[in-house]
């Protein structure tokens, strides 16, 4: 028997009877969905109670809708019959299942449609036959067949072949028909676990993300539902290529956002290297210090007047009471708890005389007019603005928070050349922002999410990442990047480094190495970069050959490779030195196309992309325009051109007047 079977030389019977177990899986989730419809929320007690149910009701239904251009199922499973569970089980989307409660299709995200993506002759964990579905639009079109219990191996399937082969057009899609074993063991990964994974380009990091966020969401629903999921990624064009994979798995309530989005879009101008000082974790105690110095000696007491009587709290009882709270609470609580104990003497002195004041009385005295000034005058109230706001303009301030942790140059480079008014008026950088989250968290708690993925993790700061670690400090987090893709002046060289700074220190650092995306022509071409950028790294290898992908061109014009690129099918971007944009958009006149910006949500065949932008991107054809000029742009540039070199699906193309870089000459 062969290992795989595809049409059209396919027993057509066999599709029939696909066909029709597909029919009837249509039919059975219309009638879940009108089921869903007819549910009223009525039933709930109060206004509100009604409110929020017929929200789950509302959201229910959303879920159970059919999308007509993709089939319920993608994989049958025929399972040797020896538990409770049925013989044949088709592995989907959603689960589907008939009016006596019978599955016709099982999620994909069930433990028991794991052996879909898991099961080889050498472990068929009690699978006989595996069959992955070909289609088109949401019709059947193909099947493939892998026995497992025969023990043979069965090349590679040529339906990912042919899903990989597919060419792009608009946003990115899932990948759940075809997820690979290494890939399907970072989704399936346990909810406790962070896993860091190293990936070459186009290895499935961000799909993989994805889906182990719509995984968890499945399997921890409740949990998560409270506690939240999020999806960070470096910029909102990028947000918007992977916006309709979650809804797509029918998980539509994932927050997707950016570090800038998060952490404030701050955007002051700043010299990297004065970035690359405030992006280093040396500031969290630099930054601590100086939230702590606002804290003044306290040199007088506490009088407190109830009718003709005075109780006094003595000045080195107050300073007791301020020893002992700093470092134990954050500064904010503090300084409620400081009005709490002094409040709290002023009873034990009424007490003393007599009295029996109560727990409001006590709640009166901290909140009076003495007890207030007291605390503003020894633990004043900040907000991070206030603080940042000094310690970037004031040299001495600075030098006794920083002590040895900067060195006299750093110190002299993070005050402002010329500092601003104040704190309102201040603009401030987005290395600022992540300061600015550091202090607001050690004034008041940031409140932990479930589960946080973060997309091109390398690229990001330690004061960063410890903004990203805040966020999911009593949950986990599925941390994704490339050491070679490293673009920033702070990019990491180390993800035991990132997942430390996270405060994920037990997180599992793990490798895609197989590349879905782009021709092993054009990645090893790519790849002469690494030995450069990030020697440690082995090689990329990818599953497609895509012979004749790459074309080197001196002196080509971009309007005639882009005429070319049109004629073939998929999407084609040129990516372009940052300064050439407009030019090359220029030189395209009356050709349909678009610049990329970073907030750019449109969806165009033809798109100029300035290189900064490309990360995370892919296009069928792509042009690269000077590389040398990209190059130059940054001291990261050879990264940079890394990462441009490796958007491509189907071909690139290289126009240069100027010298290739020697790396690749
Ligand atoms: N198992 C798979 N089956 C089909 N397609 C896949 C699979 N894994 C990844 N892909 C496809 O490969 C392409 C690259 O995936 P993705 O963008 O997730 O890679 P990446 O590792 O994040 O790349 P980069 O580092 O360049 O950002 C996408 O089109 C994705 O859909």
């Amino acid at each position: 028997m062969p290992g795989n079977q595809l049409a059209p030389d396919i027993p057509t019977d066999v599709l029939g009877d696909e066909r029709a177990h597909l029919a009837q899986s249509r039919a059975a989730l219309k009638a879940m969905r009108e089921h869903a419809q007819s549910l009223s929320a009525d039933a709930a007690g109060d206004w509100v109670s009604q409110q929020i149910l017929q929200s789950l009701l509302d959201q229910r239904v959303a879920a159970l809708a059919d999308h007509p251009d993709t089939p319920l199922f993608f994989g049958r499973l025929d399972r040797e019959d020896h538990d409770d569970l049925p013989g044949v089980i088709y592995v989907g989307r959603r689960h589907v299942h008939d009016g006596a409660s019978r599955p016709l299709v099982i999620d994909w995200r069930a433990p028991v449609s794991r052996a879909f993506y898991q099961a080889s002759p050498t472990d068929p964990m009690g699978v006989v036959r595996r069959r992955r579905f070909g289609y088109h639009g949401g019709d059947l079109t193909a099947f493939e067949d892998e026995p497992l219990n025969e023990g043979a191996d069965f090349g590679p399937s040529q339906i990912l072949t042919e899903e990989i082969e597919r060419p792009r057009t608009g946003p990115m899609r899932d990948i759940v028909a075809t997820i690979q074993p290494d890939q399907d063991e970072i989704v399936r990964a346990a909810l406790t676990q962070t896993v860091c994974v190293q990936g070459a380009p186009g290895t499935g990091k961000t799909a993989v993300g994805l889906h182990r966020a719509a995984y968890l969401l499945f399997t921890h629903r409740e949990k998560l539902a409270r506690a939240g999921v999020m999806i960070v990624g470096p910029n909102k064009a990028f947000l918007s290529y992977i916006s309709s994979v979650l809804p797509a798995l029918g998980e539509v309530k994932v927050d997707q956002t950016t570090v800038a989005e998060l952490l404030g879009e701050h955007d002051a101008p700043e010299d990297p290297l004065v970035a690359a000082v405030k992006g280093d974790a040396r500031m969290a105690k630099v930054l601590e210090r100086a939230l702590w110095l606002h804290i003044v000696k306290p040199t007088e007491g506490l009088v407190y007047t109830r009718g003709v009587h005075r109780f006094r709290v003595a000045d080195y009882e107050v300073r007791e009471m301020v020893a002992s709270l700093r470092g134990t609470t954050r500064y904010g609580p503090g300084r409620a708890a400081l009005a709490q104990r002094l409040a709290h003497q002023v009873l034990v002195r009424m007490e003393q005389r007599g009295d029996s004041p109560d727990d409001r009385v006590q709640d009166a005295v901290a909140r009076s007019k003495p007890v207030k000034q007291l605390v503003d005058s020894v633990w004043p109230k900040l907000t991070p603005a206030q603080v940042l706001f000094r310690l970037l303009s004031d040299a001495e301030f600075l030098a006794s928070a920083a002590r040895s942790d900067l060195s006299a140059e750093e110190q002299e480079a993070l005050l402002w050349r010329k500092p601003y008014r104040s704190w309102k008026s201040a603009r401030w950088s987005a290395a600022d922002a992540a300061l600015l989250d550091e202090l607001a968290d050690l004034i008041e708690r940031t409140a932990s999410i479930g589960h946080l993925v973060v997309d091109e993790a390398q690229d990001l700061s330690e004061m960063q990442l410890r903004a990203l670690g805040r966020r999911c400090r009593t949950g986990s987090a599925t941390v994704l990047g490339d050491l070679a893709q490293g673009t920033t002046p702070w990019s990491t060289r180390s993800w035991a480094t990132v997942l430390e700074h996270l405060g994920q220190d037990s997180g599992e650092v793990t490798e895609l190495t197989l590349g879905f995306r782009v021709p092993r022509e054009v990645l090893d071409y790519a790849a002469r970069l690494l030995p450069a950028i990030a020697p440690d790294l082995a090689p990329p290898r990818s599953l497609r050959p895509g012979q004749g992908s790459l074309a080197v061109r001196q002196g080509g014009e971009v309007a005639d490779a882009v005429r070319d690129a049109l004629a073939r099918e998929g999407s084609i971007g040129v990516i372009v030195p940052d300064g050439m944009a407009g030019a090359v958009s220029a030189s395209l006149d009356g050709v349909p196309h678009a610049v990329l910006g970073p907030d750019s949500t449109e969806e165009h065949r033809l798109l100029v992309i300035p290189a900064t932008l490309a990360k995370g991107l892919e296009y069928d054809h792509v042009i690269v325009v000077e590389p040398a000029d990209i190059v130059e742009a940054e001291p990261r540039g050879l990264a940079r051109l890394y990462v441009v070199l490796t958007r491509a699906v189907t071909s690139l193309t290289i126009l240069h007047a100027k010298p290739l870089p020697a790396q690749l000459a």
